[in-house]
């Protein structure tokens, strides 16, 4: 752990007061640990200097480490976009489908910083790294917001114990006469942009940040911080440090996103075709995890009434309408068809109700596969991306 005390502060920051309580002074004392990165690239006024623009490659930046790195490589396998990774110690790579692709294996927090700057087009990261590093940079524009891993949410939270026992709502604890310029609420976390920015909106009037990287849920029992700032997930963390979420706590709901540079989607050849195609690979990927394809017989005088007495049914409507085609059999009498195959995708949550709404109407062999892939028409996403792209 390393938790920086207010003594050993690089700098400390004052934000402004709120005009709404211009009488009480908001002192946000902030202590903040910084990193830099380096780029070749200069940024002046938000603009990327030509020299970014100079390389032909498009660079994706991907989690070189912490639980995103593997789960990211999952999800691009799955879409059939497997990252051949020469050496696990090496931190570039490719993706044999995606030629002038380079992947950059680089730390989340600096896959956003290297997207502002220009070094890297396109990354992976948690939203919370986004939002925290990104700090609402215009050129950054969110192509895919919920690649379905990486589900977090950050939160607010102070000990279960002492003068917080009966304090469950941010109302609650703004309201608390304990906090004064002298003695401020003390909140440790290690976002410390967004963590400033929500408490600043919450209407805390005496703040006092200090930052650490990790194991922040000690703070409060270390009689370090009163309140913490930090990710959480399954709870178990905050649980076993006697730590409380509260009602209105939560910044963020997070997960994994697929994040671009507007500047190098308007201006590299290629990319915007190239964010296309893994757009539509992790829409059509994404989409069918949630669902099955079940395929059964059902006995009938034509397809149309086969179809009437599916569609009487709320769950077997499928993406469009179900597929319906004859089973044809030789019998005395000729070829006749009195079955007929029904085809239909039925969401993962309703497959058990699904499976009984087609017994109860005549179906039977219902078999059930997982589906791999559903493309659409279109994806809504991209039509998104172009708007915002003002294409
Ligand atoms: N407990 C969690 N459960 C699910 N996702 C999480 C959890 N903690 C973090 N994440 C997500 O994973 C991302 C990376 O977190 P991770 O803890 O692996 O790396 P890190 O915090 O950058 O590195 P480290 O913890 O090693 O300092 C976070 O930005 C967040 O989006
Ligand atoms: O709600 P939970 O499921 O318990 O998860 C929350 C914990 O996970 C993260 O820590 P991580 O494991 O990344 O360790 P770190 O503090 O070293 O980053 C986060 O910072 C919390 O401490
Ligand atoms: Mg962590």
């Amino acid at each position: 752990m390393s938790l920086i005390p207010a003594a050993a502060c690089n700098f400390t920051q004052y934000l402004p007061s709120p005009p709404s309580h211009s009488a009480v002074r908001f002192s946000v004392k902030f202590t903040v640990s910084c990193c830099s990165v380096s780029s070749p690239v200069t940024v002046v006024n938000g603009n990327v200097d030509l020299k970014a623009m100079e390389r032909n490659e498009i660079r994706l930046g991907l989690p070189s480490k912490g639980r995103m790195a593997s789960d990211t490589l999952d999800l691009l396998k799955d879409c059939q976009l497997s990252v051949r990774q020469p050496n696990p110690r090496q931190y570039v790579a490719d993706i044999p489908q995606l030629s002038n692709v380079e992947v950059w294996f680089q730390r989340p927090k600096d896959i956003v910083k290297k997207l502002v700057s220009g070094d890297l087009d396109l990354g992976i990261v948690g939203l919370d790294t986004l939002s925290e590093y990104g700090q609402g940079n215009e050129d950054l524009i969110l192509v895919h917001d919920a690649l379905a891993y990486g589900d977090c949410r950050l939160s607010l939270a102070i000990p279960k114990y002492g003068i917080f026992e009966k304090i469950n709502s941010m109302k609650e604890l703004a309201e608390m006469p304990q906090w004064t310029a002298e003695k401020p609420l003390r909140v440790a976390t290690g976002f410390t942009y967004l963590g400033p920015k929500f408490l600043k909106e919450s209407g805390l009037q005496h703040v006092e940040f200090s930052t650490a990287d990790g194991a922040l849920e000690a703070a409060p029992a270390m009689g370090i911080a009163d309140a913490i700032v930090d990710l959480v997930s399954s709870g178990t963390t905050l649980k076993e440090n006697n730590l409380k979420e509260i009602e209105g706590g939560v910044l963020l709901e997070s997960q994994a996103v697929l994040v671009a540079s507007k500047k190098s989607l308007l201006q590299r050849e290629g990319f915007l075709d190239i964010t296309h195609e893994i757009l539509e690979r992790f829409e059509a990927h994404l989409r069918a995890l949630g669902q099955f394809t079940v395929v059964a017989n059902m006995r009938g005088n034509s397809t149309e009434e086969v179809a009437e007495r599916i569609l009487s049914q709320p769950s077997l409507s499928g993406l469009q309408g179900p597929t319906i085609s004859p089973v044809f059999r030789r019998s005395d009498s000729g070829v006749k068809a009195d079955y007929y195959a029904i085809v239909i995708c039925v969401p993962k949550k309703l497959l058990y109700k699904s499976v009984q709404q087609l017994r109860a109407i005549g179906g039977s062999g219902v078999l059930v596969s997982p589906l791999t892939y559903i493309f659409d028409e279109e994806t809504p996403r991209w039509r998104e991306l172009l708007s915002k792209l003002g294409l």
